[in-house]
């Protein structure tokens, strides 16, 4: 694969796991590319693996007497099957090839070695050349034929046209590429007309749209006609080392290994997930090692969000649900994917909050980068709506001044704390900010959650501020003191306590 280069221990690691999922070979490499290659491939063959340990070799001798100094077992032996590869690449005839692979089938078995020829372009070749060429290979000793579909443009029908006259010489192998996406069906034509080995890369890595994926093929054969090749749980380990070692991430869809294969998003599939595990999928995860996941988003239902929550020991009534699937569905249509931690953190947030607001932010809007920050504003104060517009030394100085100059008197509160943490990693995190005001002898306490810094930096703010309004116009005695963090929100007035938070705790 392109760009490609694994290190002599990562290629044993990566033989290692092939071995331990049951392949027969494993094709280590061309032995003519280099001296590390060679070591690496003599690497792989000194394992003791049960699999046979083959490397690619051309139609030369050197390229044989390269795999023999690496101790291998076998060789895949590539020559010309099309006249483009025939003529213009290695500029011989269809003779001079048929002549040159009876010698180099005879050397290789001569030095004790297993031997598969494969007819590279096969699949765009002469069928009566293919013909000739399988037949003089078998008849020089060669263990088994291979059909090569090596630019991925034949159809499933090319693919049984070919593969099933070369099986009348012998035992036949599939090579198959994916540019046109059809090499799993390629695969499965060629075994249905009689091929019996299987050429697969782990994810499907290889030249160009790679080769056809192992994983894809072991699946398809076992789920769709019932034929055991390998051992399907070890798949996702040795899909994730390969992506690891290669540095080639696996495709969010890809199937069988993806991030996405067992994940579900949409309402209507978790919910139906949640009631039968098998009701969106064609086969369980862990029969190829993996895990069903829900994922929150923007096409989050009620029933996957409550069951997310549940599994944090969030219990919400059903206002509070709504709530919550709101500001999912809306962290997702701002792009976000929605974690646990950010989940968390926004059920905390939700459960916190619900009372009668006097207070309360309908929009902001916040510019930065220019010669002076400036916000906007728009509250609802009881049944009024005011907007307000303000200035600072950053966009959250703007907005909490535009939020004063909207309050006017009522904003009159010390900002005594603020603190922000990003809940989750990356710049789409959710940022979780904590400000404590303080009104007089009171003091709130809010955190707030949003993927925007200024939002949730004006939301816990005014939050506080409606908590302290709500607490003055309430108050009958004494100093008291709000608090509304991740526990969910506490009031506590004097040494009464009110709390609003199911785990308000009467000592406070
Ligand atoms: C090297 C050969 C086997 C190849 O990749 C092909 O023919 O597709």
């Amino acid at each position: 694969m392109p760009g490609v280069s694994l290190s002599a221990d990562e290629k044993a690691e990566i033989a290692r796991d092939l071995d331990a999922a049951a392949v027969d070979f494993v094709e280590a490499g061309s032995a003519c590319t280099s001296a590390g290659e060679r070591e690496t491939i003599s690497r792989v063959a000194g394992l003791g693996l049960d699999a046979t340990v083959t490397s690619f070799a051309r139609g030369v001798r050197a390229d044989v007497d390269h795999a023999l100094d690496c101790d291998v077992d076998g060789v895949n032996l590539v020559v010309p099957a099309s006249d483009r590869h025939v003529e213009t690449k290695v500029g011989s005839s269809r003779e001079g090839v048929l002549e040159r692979t009876i010698e180099l089938v005879e050397y290789a078995r001569d030095h004790g070695l297993w031997v598969e020829v494969l007819g590279e372009d096969g699949s765009r070749g002469d069928l009566e050349f293919l013909d000739r060429l399988s037949a003089v290979s078998m008849d020089a000793g060669a263990h088994r034929v291979c059909y090569c579909d090596t630019v991925g443009a034949a159809s499933p029908e090319r693919t049984a046209e070919v593969v099933s006259t070369l099986a009348t010489h012998g035992p036949v192998s599939v090579h198959t590429h994916d540019d046109l996406g059809l090499a799993n069906a390629n695969v499965l034509a060629g075994l249905n007309a009689g091929a019996d080995l299987v050429h697969a890369t782990v994810n499907g890595v290889g030249e160009r749209a790679g080769n056809v994926a192992l994983e894809e093929v072991a699946v398809a054969l076992e789920r769709c006609y019932g034929v055991e090749t390998l051992d399907l749980e070890t798949l996702y380990r040795l899909a994730r080392r390969v992506a690891d070692a290669t540095g080639v991430p696996l495709g969010a869809n890809k199937a069988v290994v993806g991030d996405n294969a067992f994940a579900h998003e949409s309402g209507i599939h978790t919910d139906g997930t949640l009631k039968d595990g098998r009701m969106y999928e064609p086969y369980p995860p862990e029969t190829v090692g993996r895990e069903r996941r829900l994922v929150l988003g923007k096409h989050a239902g009620r029933a996957g969000v409550k069951a997310a929550l549940s599994e944090q020991d969030f219990d919400p009534d059903d206002d509070e649900l709504d709530a919550i699937v709101a500001r999912v569905k809306d962290l997702g249509d701002r792009g976000k994917r929605v974690t646990d931690a950010d989940l968390r953190a926004v059920a905390t947030d939700v459960l916190g909050k619900e009372r009668e607001r006097r207070v309360e932010l309908l929009s902001l809007s916040a510019t930065s980068g220019g010669d002076v920050p400036t916000a906007s504003v728009r509250l609802r104060v009881e049944d009024e709506e005011r907007t307000s517009a303000g200035t600072g030394s950053g966009p959250v100085d703007a907005a909490v001044e535009a939020v004063r100059t909207a309050l006017g008197p009522d904003a009159n509160a010390a900002l005594e704390s603020y603190h922000v943490d990003a809940v989750t990693g990356g710049t789409d995190a959710v940022v979780a900010v904590e400000v404590t005001m303080r009104r007089g002898d009171r003091t709130a306490t809010v955190s707030a959650a949003d993927a925007d810094i200024t939002r949730a930096s004006v939301e816990a703010a005014v939050d506080a501020l409606d908590r302290l309004l709500a607490e003055e116009a309430e108050a009958t005695d004494g100093p008291g003191e709000v608090d509304a963090r991740a526990d969910g929100g506490r009031t506590t007035d004097g040494d009464r306590t009110t709390g609003d938070g199911s785990d308000a705790d009467p000592a406070e």
